[in-house]
């Protein structure tokens, strides 16, 4: 494809996720699955296209709209206005490639001549007045909020979001393989990794490889899964012969992970309300050579199953549904996906699977609660709240006395959480944002 080619590319890819509400990535795979002639050069072109422009959209927006040409940007003048502000294309160049040939860009309209003209000698980070929330790409709702959590360090932590996100891998506890002896396999097969510095399973990748077609994947000995995801699974301290419950399993990355280091001894209970995440999660355990997951769709409001297992489970998962704040480096579009009135929806589910999910632990048990988001309410508030009504049957744990018990010991020096409270960033941490506060039914004296 010419450079022209994969600008129209990026525009139509660019529309037709503005009408979908699907992650932009299924729409790529979507687009490219009609299109098998684009070859892995075209596809890696236009994917940095579109992603660099939904990790640039609020700043090349407020160029768009100081401009006072255009009321709502469209995918082609965010595409033109990306080759002029970060790419610097003088605009006879930018016209060069919207020529109107064959399998380029229409020639520019009158609108994006004056906007050619409006954006001339502008650079994407060259004006002093552009606003802090968006120089840091971040919805104001967001960006206030997170004030009280990351101090002088928000814009540094919101930064970080806007970079790639390494190539995390995982070794699949149960087949206790020299992590060493996986990294120099993936290596042959021309992945270079790393070790991840906390979790001891984690390998760590610059590059971002499709990992399908290894041997080492389809014999369930690796799987791809951020290191945050699998600290946070390696907190609750599953063991063998323990009776555990995944509520929230979704596609099981953390099932996995609890199910490994049980050994196939014991039982995870993997729940949640998407049959369709479930189903994936059947696959993934039956690769990972787990026996011992069961899987259970929940019912709409209280489940009947659920609710006969209460106070059974040694250990209990709760990685909530959240806003997903934390995983803004992978999903650049997920910024702009939900609104403020959403995040009093999210809270109130997140109380509601909160209090679930705690029946089903027994006296002297565990609770974790997870989120892979940096907002308080989604979080502390989230867990005070629950604590308020029930700090007589359940208590905080010293987030440094978990880290450190933890049966595989996690690397890295000291625990990075601060009392009862465990927040990963990707600036401090080069993890996805996560946050992980674990309980305890207080047993009976
Ligand atoms: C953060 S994701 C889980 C990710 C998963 N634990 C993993 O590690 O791959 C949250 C999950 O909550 C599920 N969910 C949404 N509403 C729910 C509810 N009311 N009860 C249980 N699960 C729910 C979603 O289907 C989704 O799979």
């Amino acid at each position: 494809m010419t450079p022209a080619a994969r600008l129209l590319a990026a525009i139509e890819i660019l529309e037709e996720a503005d009408a979908d509400p699907r992650p932009v990535d299924r729409v790529l795979e979507g687009y490219f699955r009609q299109r098998r002639y684009a070859g892995s050069k075209d596809r890696h072109a236009i994917r940095e296209r579109v992603f660099g422009i939904l990790r640039r959209l609020a700043r090349i927006d407020w160029h768009l709209s100081r401009s006072n040409v255009v009321e709502r940007p469209t995918a082609r003048l965010r595409v033109l206005a990306d080759l002029l502000l970060t790419d610097e294309l003088t605009a006879k160049a930018a016209g060069e490639l919207f020529s109107g040939e064959r399998h380029a860009p229409a020639a520019f309209g009158e609108t994006e001549t004056r906007v050619l003209s409006a954006l001339k000698g502008a650079t994407l980070d060259g004006s002093p007045d552009m606003p802090a929330s968006v120089r840091v790409e971040t919805p104001d709702w967001v960006y206030d909020r997170l004030e009280p959590v990351l101090g002088d360090d928000r814009d540094a932590a919101l930064l970080a979001m806007g970079a790639e996100a390494p190539f995390d891998l995982r070794i699949n506890p149960l087949h206790k393989a020299d992590r060493e002896a996986v990294r120099e396999g993936l290596e042959k097969q021309g992945l270079v990794t790393e070790p991840t510095p906390f979790s001891p399973f984690g390998l760590r990748s610059k590059e971002r490889k499709p990992i399908d077609a290894l041997k080492l994947f389809k014999d369930g000995l690796i799987e791809v899964q951020d290191e945050g995801a699998q600290i946070a699974a390696l907190l609750l301290g599953a063991a063998p012969g323990m009776q555990v419950a995944d509520y929230c399993a979704g596609a099981g990355g953390k099932t996995l992970v609890l199910g490994g280091l049980m050994e196939n001894k014991g039982r995870v209970l993997a729940l949640d309300t998407s049959k369709g995440r479930l189903e994936r999660c059947g696959v993934r355990t039956r690769r990972a050579g787990l026996h011992n997951v069961e899987r259970h769709e929940l019912a709409e409001g209280s489940d009947r199953r659920v609710k006969r297992l209460a106070g059974k489970f040694d250990r209990v998962m709760v990685d909530a549904p959240c806003s997903g704040t934390g995983t803004w480096r992978r999903n650049p579009d997920a910024r702009w996906r939900y609104t403020e009135e959403d995040l009093a929806e999210l809270t109130a589910l997140q109380a509601v699977i909160l209090q679930r999910g705690a029946r089903l632990v027994k006296t002297g048990g565990r609770l974790a609660y997870v989120t892979c988001s940096l907002l308080p309410e989604e979080n502390e508030g989230v867990v005070d709240a629950f604590l308020a009504e029930r700090g007589d049957e359940f208590r905080s744990l010293d987030i440094a006395e978990v880290w450190n018990e933890t049966v595989i010991p996690l690397g890295g020096g000291a625990c990075p959480g601060e009392g009862s409270r465990l927040r990963l960033y990707p600036h401090r941490h080069n993890t996805d944002g996560f946050f992980v506060q674990i309980l305890e039914r207080i047993p009976a004296e």
